[in-house]
C-alpha cells in the first residue's frame, strides 16, 4: 500500500473509532428499566443485572419456534480469521434467528398464495419474525438503542456438562473479520430463558476476572460493555457459560453494535459464508 493509501486506511481507521467510542459512552448508566442493578463497583467495567425483563411466555415461544424448524446447532465459533470452526473451547448448540429477518416480503407473499405446505411455512416465518421483532425492539428501548443496532438474535442451549470457555464478544480488531459488515460490539445483553437451580452448582455466567457470577432466572438479564472509554475491547469482560451438571440451560445473545446493520449487509454476508475464501486461520479469539 503506497504512502497515499496508508493514510486513507489510518484516518478510516481514526474515524471509526471516534465513532465507537461515542456508541458506547452513549449507553452509559442508561437502562430504562426499574429492575435492573450494577453488579460491578465504579472503576470496574459497567455490569448489570436487570430482573424481570421478560415474561417466561415470550421467551418460551421463541424456543419453541426455533425447535419446530429444527434450528439448534453444535455452536460454530468465527475465528479473527473469518473462518468457521466448531471445536471444544464451545460444546453447547445454537440457533441464530436470521432465518425469519432473511425471508424477503415478495417470497413470504408468494408462499402465502401457494396455499397448502408453503402457506403454512410462510404463516411459521411470519410468526417467527414478530417473536423475534417484539423481542428485538424490548431490547432496543431498556438499552437506550436504535433497534437497528441489535444483531439477529442468538439462542444458545447447553445439555448438562456443555459449556462456552472464556471468551471476548468482541471482534478481533483491527479487522473485525467475524463480523457481519466490519461493525464492533459495543454491548452484550445475555437474557436467561430457563432456570439453574443453585444445587446444580453450575450453569452460571462467570467473568473469571471480575470474580462475579450470575445465576440463570428466565426473564432476566445480564447487560455488560464490551469496550473501554477509548472504544477499545475491555479485556476485564472475558467470561464464560459454566457447564450446568444436571440442567439443561437456555439464553438468548442480544449484541448491540456500533452501528446500524441493513439487511442487505447481512446477505452479502451470508452469501459469502456459502462459499468461503481460502484463507490462513491465525485467529486465537473465538466468539459467537
Ligand atoms: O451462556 C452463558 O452464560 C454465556 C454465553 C456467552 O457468553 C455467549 O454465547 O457469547
Ligand atoms: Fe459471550
Amino acid at each position: 500500500m503506497g504512502l497515499i493509501g496508508a493514510c486513507w486506511a489510518w484516518r478510516r481507521r481514526g474515524l471509526d473509532r471516534l465513532k465507537r467510542r461515542a456508541a458506547v459512552q452513549e449507553l452509559s448508566g442508561v437502562i430504562n428499566w426499574t429492575g435492573s442493578s450494577r453488579l460491578t463497583k465504579e472503576d470496574d467495567p459497567e455490569i448489570y443485572l436487570i430482573q424481570g425483563l421478560f415474561e417466561a411466555s415470550q421467551l418460551e415461544e421463541l424456543v419453541a419456534l426455533c425447535e419446530q424448524r429444527q434450528g439448534f446447532a453444535p455452536s460454530v465459533q468465527r475465528q479473527a480469521s473469518g473462518d468457521v470452526i466448531v471445536n471444544q473451547h464451545r460444546t453447547s448448540s445454537s440457533c441464530p434467528m436470521l432465518w425469519p429477518l432473511m425471508t424477503p416480503k415478495d417470497r413470504l407473499e408468494q408462499l402465502r398464495s401457494m396455499g397448502g405446505n408453503e402457506a403454512k411455512l410462510a404463516s411459521q416465518i411470519e410468526k417467527e419474525l414478530q417473536a423475534v421483532e417484539a423481542v428485538q425492539r424490548r431490547c432496543a428501548e431498556v438499552i437506550g438503542v436504535d433497534e437497528n443496532r441489535i444483531e439477529p438474535l442468538q439462542l444458545v442451549k447447553y445439555l448438562p456438562g456443555q459449556y462456552y470457555s472464556p471468551h471476548m464478544d468482541t471482534h478481533e480488531e483491527p479487522e473485525r473479520k467475524s463480523s457481519y459488515s466490519g461493525e464492533q460490539r459495543t454491548h452484550t445483553m445475555l437474557v436467561f430463558l430457563s432456570e439453574v437451580a443453585e444445587e446444580d452448582g453450575g450453569g452460571h455466567l462467570h467473568f473469571p476476572r471480575l470474580g462475579i457470577s450470575v445465576l440463570p432466572r428466565v426473564g432476566d438479564a445480564v447487560l455488560w460493555r464490551n469496550l473501554t472509554d477509548d472504544g477499545e475491547p475491555d479485556l476485564r469482560v472475558l467470561h464464560e457459560g459454566v457447564a450446568p451438571k444436571q440442567c439443561q440451560k437456555l439464553a438468548m445473545n442480544v449484541w448491540v453494535a456500533d452501528r446500524p446493520f441493513s439487511l442487505n449487509a447481512i446477505s452479502a454476508w451470508q452469501q459469502k459464508q456459502a462459499q468461503p475464501e481460502p484463507s490462513s486461520s491465525s485467529g486465537s479469539q473465538f466468539l459467537d
